[in-house]
Parts: structure tokens; sequence; C-alpha cells
């Protein structure tokens, strides 16, 4: 695949298992693929354009392996990341308290990442309210203490993923837009910050 410019890089985050591959698919595909799980081995990258207003912006999003096996991995697909969506299964608790670790680790080492915390699988609790692994309000409270963005999505049924990612790209602009009317260094209002080239693509 040929070079493309990419404009914002979001990583995404979370426990095995959560769902982060198959809410890149549906974002980038519009599609669920059900059958057998198949764990993500180191990263897998997709580029995504995005339109807001009469902008466009590409997303590179980077889709990170879950297993604790490769967290050093991982951690190098965070760096200079803009946004990281963080993610945890709406019915199983353990992965939230995992989705809590990268906050910390992105707090802690990426401040310039804007943080999403996203509650997959929400069709299973449309199914069965019973399932529902976290309550919903210390969710807030978190997300509030925390300062990030909270959505729950079902890469199944679609719900939430495109606002998701369309909040992403628009707070990269609004972002970017600030950062460039603060700065005062006479930049280019067309100039976008540190775009960067991909060239590789695996699972
Ligand atoms: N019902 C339902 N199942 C989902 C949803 N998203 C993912 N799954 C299922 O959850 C399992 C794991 O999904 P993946 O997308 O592979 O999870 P992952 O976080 O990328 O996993 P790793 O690559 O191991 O980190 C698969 O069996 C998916 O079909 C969803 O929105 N609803």
């Amino acid at each position: 695949m040929s070079g493309r410019r990419v404009d914002a890089k979001v990583v995404l985050l979370g426990q095995e298992g959560v769902g982060k591959s198959s809410l890149v698919e549906r974002c980038a595909h519009g599609r669920f693929r059900a059958g057998p799980y198949q764990n993500t081995i180191g990263a897998a990258f997709v580029a995504k354009v995005m339109t807001v207003g009469d902008q466009t912006v590409t997303l590179g999003i980077w889709d990170t392996a879950g297993s604790e096996r490769y967290e050093a991995m991982s951690r190098i697909y965070y760096r200079g990341a803009r946004a990281a969506v963080v993610c945890y299964d709406l019915t199983d608790s353990g992965s939230f308290q995992r989705a809590k670790f990268w906050v910390n680790e992105l707090q802690n080492c990426e401040e310039g990442c804007r943080i999403y915390l996203c509650g997959t699988k929400s069709d299973l609790l449309e199914e069965d309210r019973r399932k529902r692994g976290v309550d919903f309000h210390d969710v807030q409270d978190y997300v509030d203490e925390i300062k990030a963005d909270h959505f729950e999505t079902s890469s199944k049924t679609g719900q939430s993923v495109d606002e998701l990612f369309q909040k992403v790209a628009e707070d990269y602009v609004n972002f970017s837009a600030f950062q460039v009317m603060t700065e005062d260094k006479g930049v280019n209002l067309g100039q976008r910050n540190s775009p960067y080239f991909y060239s590789c693509c695996h699972h």
C-alpha cells in the first residue's frame, strides 16, 4: 500500500476479547464478523477518512492486542497518539479494571492523548439487562474524574460506533485549531500538527 498521510494517530487499548478489532471492523467496513474469535497478534492498522465540517481528517487507527503477553508492545503503539479508545466489555467487570490500568498509563505517559472510554457489546444488555457487569453511574463518576468521554457501543448492531469515531475526529480538529490560535506562531490555519506516514498493516 502506498503511503497515505495520517492526521491523527488513534490507539485502541483494552483487555483481550473486549471487542477492539470488531470495533475497528465496524468503523472501517461497516460490518460485524460473527464466528470464531481470533485474537490480535501484535497490532493491526487501518486508516479511516472522516469529514468534520468542510475538513477531511484521516484517522490512523492502531488496534492493539489485548493479551497481557503483548503489553509491552501495546505501549509502543500508544506513543504519540492523539486519542486512545480504551475499551471494556459492559458485561465484564474485570475488563473495566483493565481499562483503568490503561487510563493510568496514558495519564502518566501520554499527556497530549485524549481518552475515550468505550463500553462494548451493548447489544448483550439489550438482550438481558442483568448482564451488565459494571454500574453505569460508577463509570460516569470515573469518566468525570479522568475528564474523558464515554460511549457504550455495539459492533454487532453498530450502536454508537460512528458517533465515537466522529467525536474523536471532531475533537482532533477543534483541539488543533485551538492550538494554532494559542500558539501564536504565525502558523497557517490549514496546517495540521505532526502528520506522519504509515507503511505497514498486519494482523
Ligand atoms: N455480542 C457482541 N459480541 C461482540 C461484540 N464485539 C465483539 N464481540 C465478540 O467478542 C469476541 C472478541 O472480539 P474481538 O473484536 O476479537 O476482541 P479484541 O478486543 O480485538 O481481542 P484481542 O485481539 O484478543 O485483544 C468475538 O467473539 C466477537 O465476535 C459486540 O459488539 N457484541
